[in-house]
Parts: structure tokens; sequence; C-alpha cells
């Protein structure tokens, strides 16, 4: 037996079956328990509470041994609190958990007092109890009385007042747990198809069979409602306790009045066991998990069996649901994500800078109600039985946050993966050892997906939702007046209206498409010559340009710009965000910051994926902008503050600014989504067109349809375009030139990265980064050790003094760039390091103030205003503000 199993070290197991084996054993035992712990001083909560809410102990022997038993121990009560069922719900690891607490002294095993024993009296009940102090609670669990009749009645009669936990959980996966246990101790019994249908072809299901009658909690349940209230009755998901055991035992220590000590710090999810377990279990101080007959896995049934199953317990189900007040439906459904927090970005990206794409392999221990066939017909590559290959994106959102999502999971049956029993365990190819290197254990754990309800299988935007509720990051948009009454025009999505309860958990989805919806609209809109930024909801006039033809529209209408919305939509979607972001709770704070953390993050995929499959090259390009540029804490802020530096060199000191000066104040970098996209796939770094003339704030339509082309006459004007194909893998060719200022009035600066490794100039740039933001916030010294207010000058001094040997061996190079054409030098620092986030700020920023006020040209101003003296950066730092 399990129980005998885990309760070994404490309690000798013994051979008797039922109550018979309770005599006589546990008095002792709970003793032992509480003696031991008197005179070791442990530390477990439990043994301290014992010892100090025990009258007269002192914490010495002599005192102890002075003490009568009843002082020691306490007596022996009736529980006042009972697990009742289910059969094969995790009652055991309710219990086995809520025992951790000190005010809790339970039973080990099963008295089976009033569906077996009850003849036996309630003094031989009360006799197999725990002693318990005034303090504790006692606590058996017996999981068939919630299915036996005369067990709420004589429960009951014993005592009104009696708690009542039952864990629940889906009585298809329940009735294959109990099936698998009958078949793991007779292994004759006929086959599970053949126990559970009457007439199979009928589908008619044998209710006489215990196992699929467990399962119909409902009866049962009525049965407990005529002699207890609801209020009296707690139910634990089963399903929950696996993927978050602590939130689960909250709720029981609430529901049983307990302050609440058991928390996510007891637990750690042990991979090999597929399950949580114990950090330090009430009898041990080793991290302990359940028997192995907890956790079994299931025989294998055929997915239409579990179809037919599932159909028919559907209206019991409901009626469940609706009696109990609570959905125990937490199957993930469209998004099965992986969080991990750990600091791993940069060894990862180290170990598969060159793969083709992510693949990640995933080991998962199927159960029977999962379907290998299923798996095959999604010609998802099986490379055994228990494990399956997926392809999926990675996002890496800051402070070392990795988001997993794999996208194929929400085509899949809601219940592909049994979520409550799925056993994940991941790797990487080629970056295994790193993950699992990296990743303590305790910082990895499947997210929780209970809530994650969809509207519209399978789309993205649903795989996002999960995403963002998988990382804290999303809790459900409404807006303020309730589903249906939406100003956002859910209908519009053309997905089936939300109801209170289906509502989409929308905040990813609005981010999503939030800027694709702006990005499109947008540029649509200053293509066709407007140039206040409006967005009408139309599509991008042109297939150059980075569409999801999907959602275009609609996102335009959800996120920014719509045409109800159009006045508050950034309030509205901010408060959205924000709110949504709440959920994070423990997690993360409430900020703005983590809000354009995600924007940004988003943002990029959208710029580097227009459409759906991030290739690694994409991804790359993300993790590496991620480490080098944004992963650090207070990522968002470095962004800015780089942005702003870098808006300030270049509008103040470069020798191009006058050129910027004579555009009135401001200039503006287009990064053209599609040649950005080119042109880290290509290894030509960035294209940037500069457009000096802000005031006639337009670009031509002709010259961004071009840019998508390699030959691009623009790009030819930059003069040193080519691709750059015998580029070695790791090497960057680094080439920039300035063309002349075209008929246009744009001025093409073409750039390549050539001969320098990528880490090497990585290193250097973020080195020049470095030096960049200390000269700004911290005027260096000139040799003389003065002050220098000049910012070029302060550059220059810093650059030379740089005690470091490969900068030093950069600087030549670095100004040499910058004497060509000027240009050169500062924009390595976007372009290198951060030129992705800075379009992203760019956009943001747009967005924001297009929302605000429309005036795009005076935001853009606003934004990249160039301060009074134009070596005071400060200033501009100060200027620039999302506020
Ligand atoms: N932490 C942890 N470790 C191991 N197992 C866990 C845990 N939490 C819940 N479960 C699930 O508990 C299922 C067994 O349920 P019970 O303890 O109620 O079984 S029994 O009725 O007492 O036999 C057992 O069912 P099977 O997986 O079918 O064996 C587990 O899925």
């Amino acid at each position: 037996m399990t129980n005998q199993t885990y309760e070994g070290k404490r309690c000798p197991p013994s051979k008797n079956a039922g109550g018979k084996k309770l005599l006589g054993k546990l008095d002792n035992c709970a003793s032992l328990n509480v003696r031991s712990a008197f005179q070791r001083g442990s530390s477990d909560p439990r043994d301290q509470s014992k010892a100090q809410g025990s009258p007269g102990t002192h914490g010495t022997d002599a005192n102890f041994k002075n003490m009568s038993v009843a002082q020691k121990y306490g007596n022996k009560k009736l529980p006042n609190a009972l697990i009742v069922g289910v059969k094969k719900g995790g009652t055991r690891a309710v219990l086995e958990f809520i025992r951790i607490h000190p005010d809790v002294r339970a039973l080990g095993t099963e008295p089976h007092f009033f569906d077996r024993n009850y003849d036996r009296g309630l003094d031989w009940y009360r006799g197999l109890m725990p002693r318990t102090l005034d303090s504790q609670i006692t606590l058996e669990k017996t999981p068939s009385y919630f299915v036996t009749r005369e067990a709420p009645p004589r429960i009951s009669s014993m005592s009104h007042d009696t708690k009542l936990i039952v864990v629940v959980r889906n009585p298809v996966t329940r009735a294959i747990s109990d099936y698998t246990q009958t078949l793991s101790k007779k292994p004759d019994i006929p086959t599970f198809e053949e126990l559970a249908f009457k007439n199979r072809s009928l589908g008619l299901v044998d209710t006489s069979w215990n196992a699929i009658r467990i399962g119909m909690y409902i009866l049962h349940l009525e049965n407990w409602l005529q002699y207890f209230r609801l209020s009296q009755m707690h139910f634990v998901s089963g399903e929950r306790l696996i993927t978050d055991p602590a939130g689960e035992m909250g709720r029981v220590q609430d529901f049983l009045g307990l302050k609440r000590i058991i928390t996510d710090k007891h637990f750690y999810f042990n991979r090999t066991k597929g399950f949580p377990c114990l950090k330090k279990p009430e009898s041990s101080s080793q991290p302990r998990c359940l028997g192995k007959s907890k956790g079994r896995t299931h025989v294998q049934i055929e997915q239409e069996v579990i179809e037919q199953l599932q159909e028919f317990y559907r209206p019991f189900n409901i009626k469940f649901y609706e009696t109990v007040g609570q959905d125990f439906k937490s199957e993930p459904r469209s998004a099965l994500c992986l969080l991990f927090k750990c600091e791993i970005v940069k060894e990862y990206l180290s170990e598969t800078e060159n793969d083709k794409e992510i693949r990640m392999q995933m080991e998962i221990k199927m159960l029977s109600s999962c379907h290998l066939k299923e798996l095959k017909d999604k010609k998802l590559n099986m490379t055994n039985n228990n494990s399956l290959t997926l392809v999926g994106r990675i996002y890496f959102l800051r402070e070392g946050i990795i988001i997993i999502m794999l996208h194929d999971v929400s085509m899949m049956k809601e219940d592909f993966f049994c979520p409550w029993r799925i056993w994940l365990q991941y790797y990487i190819k080629d970056a295994a050892s790193v993950w699992k290197k990296t990743c303590p254990k305790d910082k990895f754990f499947i997210g929780r997906t209970e809530e994650n309800r969809e509207e519209a299988p399978g789309k993205t935007q649903d795989m996002l939702e999960g995403l963002c509720l998988l990382a804290g990051l999303g809790k459900p948009w409404d807006s303020p007046r309730g589903a249906g009454t939406s100003d956002w025009e859910e209908g519009s999505l053309g997905l089936p209206s939300a109801t209170p309860t289906t509502r989409p958990w929308i905040s990813a989805r609005w981010m999503d498409g939030w800027m694709d919806g702006w990005m499109d609209g947008w540029m649509d809109g200053w293509m066709d010559g407007r140039t206040d930024g409006q967005m009408d909801g139309r599509k991008p006039a042109t297939e150059n340009l980075s569409t999801r033809e999907d959602n275009t529209s609609q996102v335009l209408r959800l996120g920014m710009g719509g045409k109800k919305s159009e006045r508050n939509n950034w309030e509205n979607s901010g408060h959205g965000a924000m709110s949504l972001v709440d959920t994070l709770g423990e997690r993360r704070l409430v900020t703005e910051e983590l809000l354009l953390e995600l924007l940004t993050d988003l943002l990029s995929s959208r710029l580097l994926s227009p459409l759906l499959g991030i290739e690694l090259r994409d991804t790359q390009l993300l993790r590496w902008l991620s480490t080098r540029g944004l992963g650090v804490p207070l990522g968002v802020k470095v962004l800015f503050f780089v942005f702003t530096v870098f808006s300030f060199v270049l509008l103040s000191f470069l020798p191009f600014a006058g050129e910027l000066e004579d555009a009135s104040e401001a200039g503006f970098l287009l990064i053209e989504q599609r040649r950005f996209l080119e042109v880290f796939s290509n290894s030509v770094l960035l294209e940037l067109l500069m457009e000096p003339v802000l005031s006639d704030f337009r670009l031509p339509k002709q010259d961004v349809d071009t840019l998508s082309s390699p030959a691009s006459p623009i790009l030819s004007r930059g003069g040193e375009h080519r691709e750059s194909k015998e580029k070695r893998e790791g090497e960057l060719d680094l080439i920039w030139s300035l063309a002349e200022r075209d008929q246009d009035g744009f001025i093409p600066l073409s750039l390549k990265a050539r001969g320098l490794a990528i880490d090497d100039l990585e290193d250097k740039l973020c080195r020049w980064m470095l030096l960049t933001n200390g000269r700004t916030e911290n005027p260096p010294k000139n040799s003389k050790g003065n002050s220098t207010d000049s910012a070029s000058e302060a550059s220059e001094v810093r650059l030379d003094e740089a005690p470091d040997a490969k900068l030093a061996g950069l600087l030549p190079e670095l100004k040499a760039l910058s004497k060509g054409a000027g240009l050169g030098l500062m924009m390595l620092l976007p372009m290198q390091i951060d030129a992705l986030s800075i379009w992203n700020i760019l956009l943001l920023s747009v967005a924001k103030q297009t929302a605000e006020n429309r005036k795009l040209p005076a935001m853009l101003r606003g934004v990249l205003k160039r301060p009074q003296s134009p070596h005071k950066s400060g200033q501009l730092l100060s200027h620039f503000s999302f506020a």
C-alpha cells in the first residue's frame, strides 16, 4: 500500500487490511512523533508548534518526562475534518500536504469507519486517532466515504459541523486511474472498454461499474447535501493539486480555518516523478514524493472510448459544477507553455546560435488517454512512444523570463495533453545541459492554464493569451460595462461573443493585435499621405508591409484607433493591460515598464515574423537583443536611455547633425520592417533611411516597395550593399556607407558587417554603449580631471581612456567610421545593440502620442527633441518620457 510506503518511516506498516491494521499502532506512532519532535528541537514548524503548544513544556527532557500523556500529546478526539473522496482524486496528496501544518494531526491510514467499520462504534474510531492538542485539527481520509450512501448521515450524527473535503478529478481520468490500480493487482480482469460499456457501439455506459459510478459526482453530492451545507464542503481540484499544489492547499487551509503555513516553499516539482513533491514532509527532513502507486502510468485507452466517456459525463459534470459553484475544467486548451524563470538566455544563445530552427524536444509521459495516434496525424515527429518533438516559439521577456510556446498545441484536442497528469520534461536540442544546469528546479513549473478559456480555438491569439496568462501577464480584459456591451465589439473579431465565463483572456491578444493593427494602420495611413498616423481600420495598401491577414482589420478596432474607441483607446488599453498585470501578484509588479516590455517583445516578433513562424534567425535576434540590449533588469529604462543617448548624439554633435538641424529639430529613422528582417537574416545588419525633412513626414510608397528587394535602387545608391554569401557562420560584415541624398530627399544608409566575429562586435559595441551611457549620466573628466561639458569631447575622452584593450583596438575603427560621414559611429550603437528596441520604442511612443493627440510630427519632435544646449544630454532624457 502506498500509505504504508509513504508512512513507513513514521509508522511501521501493518499486515492487516482496513481498519484492523490501525489497532494498537497509531497511538504509539503519534506519541513517538511528538516526543521525538520535542526532543530534537525540530525545525519543522509542525514539531515546533507541538512543542510550544504543549502546556508545561520548556524544551527540556526532564520537563517533558514529568508531563502527563495528555499534556504531552493532547487527547484523542473524533475528527473535525474528513477527506471523504474521491478515490483516485488525489486524496493522499491532500492528506500528506495538509499534515505538514502544525495545527493538523492526521491519521495516516484509511480507517473506513463510516463505510466498513461503523459497527465498531465511535470509541473505536476515536481510539484510532492521533492525539491532538486543543488547537489542532484531527483529520482522516477515506475516499470511499464519498460514494457511500450511509456515510453522510453517519458523519452528520457524529458531528453536524464536520468539515468535508472532496478532491475531484476529471471523471474519465479518474476511472482510468481506478482501473489501472485494479489491474495492477488483478491482471486478469477484462479490458477497460469491456467494463465501461454495456454496449459500446450504442454508447451505453455501464454505470453499475464502480469506476464509472464514482465519477458521477453530482449524484453522490446530492446525497451529501441532504445532511450538510455546501459551505461545509470544500472541493479540491485534483488537477490543480498537481499544477499548483500550494494554491490548492492554500484554499484547504482557509477552509479549515488554519493559518496559511503551507506555501510554495514546501513544494518542488520532481521531474522524475512528474509530480509536485514535498520539500520536507512531516516525518522526514528529506524531500519526499508520494509512493509509486500515486502517479502510475495509466493503461492506454482508445481515444474514442475516452471521448464517449467524456460525453457521458458531460451533463453530470455540468450539474456538478453548477451545484458546487466552481468549474473544475482545468485542461489547458490553447497554449501549453512552460515558463522558466532563470538566467539562461546567454548560454542558450551561444549553444544554439547555428540552429536552423528552434525545436523543442519534450518528453511527455503519455497517459493512456493521450493520443499518440493524434500526434502522428499531426505529423509531429515522434521520437519514441513517450516523447515528441514540437516546434515552438521562444519568447524572451525581460528579467530572465523565458516563455516557450508550443504552437501546435492549440490545434490539438483540448484534453490532449492530459494536463492533470502531464509529466513534462523538456530540453532543447543541443542546449539541454544548459537548461538543466541553469534552471533551478524550483524555478521551473508547468504553467497553470486552468483559466485559459478559448474563444476561437486554434488561433494564434489564443496561444498568446495563454502565453501571457501563464507568464502572469494576462488577465481577462473587459470593458467597464461587462460582457456583451464592450466598445471593442468582440463580434467584429468574427468570434463568438464572449460570455462572462468565456470572456477572452485578452491581454495578449490585445497587445498582439494592438501592435499589428497599429503598425499596419499607421503605415497604411502614412503611405496614403496622411500625416497624423491615424488608423481607420483599413488593411494596408501594400503587401510589402507586415500584415496579419487574419485579424488586421479587427485588431485595428480591438487595438488602437478603433472607431468607437479612438478617443480613449490608449487609456482603455492601458487600463486593461495594467489590470491584467495585476494577476502577476507575487510574481511581478504592475508597471508600465512591464507592459512596454511585453509590447516590445510582441512587436519584435511582429517585425521579425509578419505571419506565423518565427524562425531561428529571428528568434536569435530577439534573444540576442534581449541578452545584450534588454536582458537586464529595468531593460526598458535602459532602452529609453540608450535611445535618448542615441538621439542626442545624432542630433547634437555628429558632423551629420547639421543636416538634422536643417531638418528642423528632429530626425526619424525608418527601419523598414522587411528590410530589417532581411538584413538580419542575410548578415547585412541594417538599412536605414534617414528622413531629414520631418515636416514632410512621408515616405514615398515606391521606396517602401523597393526596399523589400535586395536590388533596391535605394540600396544600390547606398553603395555597399551586397549579399554576403561567403560569410562564415558567426561573422559579420560591417560596412556602412551613406549615399547621396536621393531625389526624394532621403539619405540612404546601408550598413553591413564584415570580418568581425559576433562576439567581438557585440562586446565592443556593448562597451561603447556603456561608455556612452556613462558619459551621459556622469560627465567624465578630461585629462586634467575637470568635468567636461562637451559631449563629443567627453566621448572621446572616455574612449581614449578606456582601459580595455579590446575597446582600444576598436577605437581607430570607430573613429574611422565616424569620420567619413559622421553618422556611422553612433549608428553602430542602435544598429548593433538596440536597433530593434529603438524601433519599437519609437513606434510605441508614436502610437501613444498618436492616440493621445494624433499629432505625429509634433510627437516626434517631442521624442527627439533637441536640447537647448547640445551638450547637456540630461535635458534630453527628461524630455523623453511616456508620461
Ligand atoms: N503530488 C502528487 N504525487 C503523486 N500523485 C498525486 C499528487 N497529486 C495528485 N496526485 C494524484 O493522486 C492520485 C491518487 O489519488 P488518491 O491518493 O486519492 O488515490 S486513492 O484513492 O487514495 O487510492 C494519483 O493518480 P494516478 O496518477 O492515477 O496514480 C495522482 O495523479
